[in-house]
C-alpha cells in the first residue's frame, strides 16, 4: 500500500532529509514524529505562512487544546524548512529500504514543473499484486528503471552529505499497475483458498456444530427428566458452560499448535510416542500411541490410543481429498455416539493427517472370525444385532458406510463393537466429492489459460483429439455438478446453491469391498441406504458358513461381480454346518435386489410427484445426493423372528459373548501378526541396492535362479506382478523356506510400482513437486478438532 506522508514545513533547508530506514518501527517512529510536529506546527500555525489550512483537510491536524506544543530541536529543524516536503514510498513490489523525499519544484503542493496528477494521487490504492504472479516484462522493467533511477539518485544525494544541502531531482515512479500473470501456484492457492472459506462457511452457517448439537442434547435430556428443578437445570447449564469455554480454550491452543505443524514441525503428533503399529490401511498406519505426559508420571497410567496416520502425499496422488474430509467429518458428527469408534482429535501436519480414537484392544471382527472359522447360531446373533445398530447410528446421521465388512467393525475392551473405517462413507455432500475440489482448480487454469502438459501418456493423448477430450472429461469429473450457471440468481449465495444442487450423480459410484457389494453398487446403478443391509447379510452368512457366498475361487474380483449380479442363480446355503430355517430365512430375505430387500419399507414407499407433503418429509431423510436413508431402517429385519430373543434396547448393557481378555489398556496381543507390521519409517521402498548388495542376497543360489530373481527387481512391480511373482517361485524346485526368502528378497529388493497420479497437475514433472507441496500445506486447512473432556 502505498503511502504518503508530507507537512508543510519552514524555510530553512539546510537538512538533507535524505531518510535511509528501512525498518517497519523506524518508518513508524519517523511518521509518530512527523504526527507531533505536525500538530505542534498546526497549534502555531497563525505565525506560519504553511499552515496546515493550506493542506487538504485530510491531512490537516486539529489541535486539542490550542496550545503550541514545544518541539524537540532537532525535529523542529527538520521541518523548518521553507518548501513543503514530501516523503514519498515509492510503489515496489517489497517493502522499500529508502523512503523517497520529492524536493523543492516536485512537490504536489507546489505547481512548479511536475505533474502533480501523476505522483500525488492519495485516494488512490496501489494496483494489484501477487506473490505468485510474474509481472508482465514490459511494465515490470520499467518499474526496475525507475527505481533504480531513484536509488540512484538518493545515493548522490546521501553522497553529497552535510557539504551541498540541495535535493536533487528524482525521478517519479510511473504509476503503472502492473498486470499479474497467474501460474499454476496462483492457481492453487486460489482454489486452496476458495475450499476453506467454503467448507469453512458451510460449517458454520450450514450444518449443526459439535457444540451445538452438545446443548441440544442438554436440553433434550433435561426434557426427559422432568424431576429436575429449574435451580438445578441452571446449575448444570452453568457448568456446562464453564466446560465448553474451556474447551474452546484447549481447541485454541491446539489450533495455534497446528500453524506451526504445517510449517514443518511436529508439535501435536510428537505429544504422543508410538508403543506399537496396530494394522495398515490404503493410505497410511495404524499405530498405538500414549500420550505424553508434561511430568514424569507413571506412563503406564497415561491415555492410550489408537492413532491413523494418514500420508498425505500418497492420498494427494489418488486425488482421496473428498474421502479424507467426510471420514473426517463424519467422526466429528459422531460426537458421543455408542456404537461408532470415538474420535478423540484430528490434525495435520505437512506430511500427514492424524485421526486419535478410543483404541479397541479386541482387535477386528476379522480377527475373531480368524480365531473361530464359524460362529454359532446365537453368537451369530449377537454380532449381527450390534453391527445393526452400528449401521442404524450411521444411517441417522444420513451417512451411507458403503464398505462393510468384518474388519471394519472393532471390539471394545467391553467386546461390544464399533464401527470404523468411514473412508469410503458418504453423505452426498459436495465438500466429500472429490469432482469439487478438481473442479475448483481447472476451472481456475481453464479461465486463466494455463496450459499443463501431464506426463508422456498425457501428451500423446492429447494428440488425438477424441482422447483428449475424454482426459479433459476425467480431470473435471462431473463438471457440471459443482460449475455454478451463470443463470442462478446471485442473492442464493454460493453455499446455497452448493448445498441445494446437491450432487445427485454421485448416488452411482462403485465403492465398496467386492465380496461384501450389493448389486446395485456393482451395477453403478444409484444406491441408498438398503446397500449397508446386503452386506450385513454377508457377513451374517460369512460368520455361519466360514466363507463369503459369492467370493470367486477363479476369475478374481470380476468374477465375484458376475456371482453378485446374478445372485438369484448364484446363492446357495452350504449343508454343513446346520443353520435353522428362520435364519436361512432371514439372510434370503436380504440378498436380495433392493426393492424386494428386507430393512425398511419406507425405501419403497417414496412419494409420487404429486403428494407434496409427503415429498417434503421424506426430503429429511435425503442425503445430500438426494438418496434416502433413514433412520432406523432396519426395522424389519430387527422385526423378524430370528431376532425375537434380542433386547434391541438393552444390548449395549449386556455382556458379549466375547469379552477381550487384556491385561492393561496397551496389551495389544490381539493385533499380534506373524509379520510385524512395517511403519513408514521401516519401509524398504526407499532402498537402492547395489550391484553388490543383490549379488551377497543371492549368493546362495544357482547361478540360474540368481538371474531369474535379478530380473523379478529390474523393474519396479505393481501387486498384481508381484502375486505373478510369487507364483513363479512357487513352482521353483527348492524348498519352502528358500522360496520364502525369494518372496522376501522380491519384496525388499524390488521397487514398488508407483500408480499414475489421477490429477495431471500432480503428473507433470514440472509442476508436480510445487503442487503437491502446496496441497500438503494448503488442502486440509480447518482440519483440526478435539473432543471435549469427560463427554
Ligand atoms: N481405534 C482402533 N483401535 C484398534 N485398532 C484399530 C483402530 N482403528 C483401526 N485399527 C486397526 O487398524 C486397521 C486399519 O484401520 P482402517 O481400516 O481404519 O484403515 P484404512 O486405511 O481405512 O484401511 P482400508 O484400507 O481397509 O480402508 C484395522 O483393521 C484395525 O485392525
Amino acid at each position: 500500500m502505498k503511502r504518503y506522508l508530507h507537512s508543510r514545513s519552514s524555510r530553512s533547508s539546510d537538512e538533507a532529509v535524505v531518510a535511509n530506514v528501512s525498518a517497519n518501527d523506524r518508518i513508524r517512529s519517523k511518521g509518530n514524529k512527523l504526527i507531533s510536529v505536525l500538530r505542534s506546527l498546526t497549534n502555531s500555525g497563525k505565525s506560519s505562512p504553511s499552515s496546515p489550512q493550506a493542506l487538504p483537510t485530510r491531512y490537516a491536524v486539529s489541535s486539542v487544546s490550542g496550545e503550541p506544543s514545544p518541539a524537540p530541536r532537532k525535529v523542529t529543524q527538520f521541518f523548518t524548512q521553507d518548501e513543503p516536503t514530501v516523503v514519498h514510498r515509492a510503489q515496489f513490489k517489497s517493502r522499500p529500504s529508502l523512503i523517497e523525499v520529492i524536493p523543492e519544484g516536485s512537490s504536489p503542493l507546489s505547481s512548479g514543473g511536475h505533474d502533480s496528477s501523476k505522483s500525488f494521487r492519495p485516494y488512490e490504492s496501489t494496483g494489484k499484486t501477487s506473490l505468485d504472479s510474474k509481472f508482465s516484462s514490459s511494465k515490470s522493467n520499467r518499474v526496475a528503471q525507475i527505481s533504480l533511477e531513484n536509488k540512484r539518485a538518493v545515493a548522490k544525494q546521501a553522497m553529497r552529505g552535510s557539504g551541498s544541502h540541495e535535493l536533487a531531482s528524482i525521478a517519479e515512479v510511473d504509476m503503472v499497475d502492473p498486470e499479474p500473470v497467474p501460474t499454476v501456484v496462483t492457481v492453487e492457492k486460489a482454489a486452496a483458498a476458495k475450499v476453506f472459506f467454503e467448507t469453512h462457511y458451510n460449517t458454520t452457517l450450514c450444518c449443526l456444530t459439535p457444540r451445538s448439537i452438545r446443548r441440544r442434547n442438554l436440553e433434550c435430556a433435561f426434557l426427559e427428566d422432568p424431576a429436575l428443578s429449574a435451580v438445578q437445570q441452571e446449575e448444570i447449564r452453568r457448568d456446562w458452560a464453564q466446560k465448553e469455554s474451556e474447551h474452546l480454550r484447549e481447541t485454541r491452543l491446539m489450533k495455534a499448535d497446528g500453524i506451526k505443524d504445517l510449517q514443518g514441525r511436529t508439535i501435536t503428533a510428537s505429544k504422543y510416542e508410538v508403543v506399537k503399529v496396530l494394522g495398515k490401511g490404503s493410505f497410511g498406519v495404524v499405530r498405538l500411541v500414549r500420550e505424553k505426559a508434561d511430568d514424569d508420571s507413571n506412563p503406564k497410567k497415561r491415555d492410550i490410543y489408537a492413532m491413523k496416520v494418514i500420508r498425505k502425499s500418497d492420498m494427494l496422488r489418488n486425488s482421496q481429498e473428498g474421502h479424507l474430509r467426510a471420514e473426517h467429518d463424519f467422526l466429528v458428527a459422531a460426537e458421543g455416539s455408542r456404537w461408532v469408534v470415538p474420535l478423540i482429535a484430528s490434525f495435520q501436519d505437512l506430511n500427514n493427517l492424524y485421526l486419535v480414537m478410543d483404541y479397541m484392544p479386541g482387535g477386528d471382527f476379522l480377527g475373531l472370525l480368524i480365531r473361530d472359522n464359524v460362529l454359532t447360531e446365537p453368537v451369530t446373533k449377537w454380532y449381527i444385532a450390534e453391527m445393526i445398530l452400528c449401521i442404524e447410528e450411521a444411517h441417522a446421521l444420513r451417512w451411507i458406510h458403503r464398505d462393510v465388512k468384518p474388519d471394519n467393525f472393532l471390539i471394545s475392551p467391553s467386546g461390544h463393537l464399533k464401527i470404523s473405517d468411514f473412508g469410503l462413507a458418504f453423505d452426498g455432500h459436495w465438500s466429500h466429492d472429490q469432482a469439487y475440489f478438481n473442479n475448483q482448480r481447472y476451472s481456475l487454469l481453464t479461465k486463466l489459460g494455463i496450459n499443463v502438459d501431464g506426463d508422456t501418456l498425457d501428451r500423446k493423448e492429447s494428440q488425438d483429439a477424441a482422447a483428449a477430450l475424454r482426459l479433459a472429461n476425467t480431470i473435471m469429473g462431473a463438471k457440471h455438478r459443482h460449475e455454478r450457471n451463470s443463470s442462478s440468481s446471485e442473492i442464493d449465495g454460493i453455499l446455497n446453491w452448493r448445498n441445494r444442487n446437491g450432487n445427485r450423480t454421485l448416488a452411482k459410484s462403485v465403492v465398496g469391498t467386492s465380496q461384501y457389494m450389493a448389486p446395485e453398487v456393482v451395477r453403478g446403478d444409484s444406491y441408498d441406504g438398503r446397500c449397508d443391509w446386503w452386506s450385513v447379510a454377508v457377513i451374517m452368512y460369512e460368520c455361519l458358513y466360514g466363507h463369503t457366498p459369492f467370493l470367486a475361487e477363479e476369475g478374481g474380483r470380476q468374477q465375484t461381480k458376475m456371482n453378485i449380479l446374478k445372485h438369484e442363480q448364484t446363492f446357495a446355503f452350504p449343508h454343513k454346518p446346520l443353520v435353522s430355517k428362520r435364519c436361512q430365512d432371514l439372510i434370503q430375505k436380504i440378498i436380495q435386489d433392493k426393492d424386494r430387500r428386507l430393512c425398511s419399507k419406507r425405501y419403497t414407499r417414496q412419494p409420487k410427484a404429486s403428494d407434496s407433503s409427503t415429498i417434503t418429509h421424506n426430503q429429511s431423510y435425503q442425503d445430500y445426493a438426494g438418496r434416502y436413508v433413514y433412520p432406523n431402517d432396519a426395522e424389519d429385519i430387527k422385526a423378524h423372528k430370528w431376532f425375537k430373543d434380542i433386547p434391541w434396547d438393552r444390548l449395549h448393557l449386556m455382556t458379549p459373548p466375547f469379552v477381550p481378555n487384556i491385561k492393561s489398556m496397551d496389551d495389544t496381543h490381539y493385533f499380534d501378526e506373524e509379520d510385524p507390521i512395517s511403519d513408514f519409517s521401516e519401509s524398504h521402498q526407499n532402498m537402492n541396492p547395489t550391484v553388490e548388495d543383490v549379488a551377497d542376497a543371492l549368493k546362495l543360489f544357482n547361478r540360474e535362479i540368481q538371474i531369474l530373481a535379478t530380473g523379478f527387481i529390474e523393474r519396479p512391480h505393481d501387486t498384481l506382478r508381484l502375486r505373478k511373482m510369487e507364483r513363479e517361485i512357487d513352482g521353483f524346485v527348492m524348498g519352502e523356506e528358500q522360496k520364502e526368502y525369494l518372496k522376501q528378497f522380491v519384496k525388499a529388493y524390488g521397487k514398488k510400482e508407483k500408480k499414475r497420479p489421477r490429477d495431471k497437475l500432480l503428473r507433470d514433472k514440472e509442476t508436480a513437486p510445487k503442487v503437491l507441496q502446496l496441497r500438503k500445506e494448503g488442502a486440509f486447512l480447518g482440519y483440526a478438532y478435539r473432543r471435549i473432556r469427560n463427554l
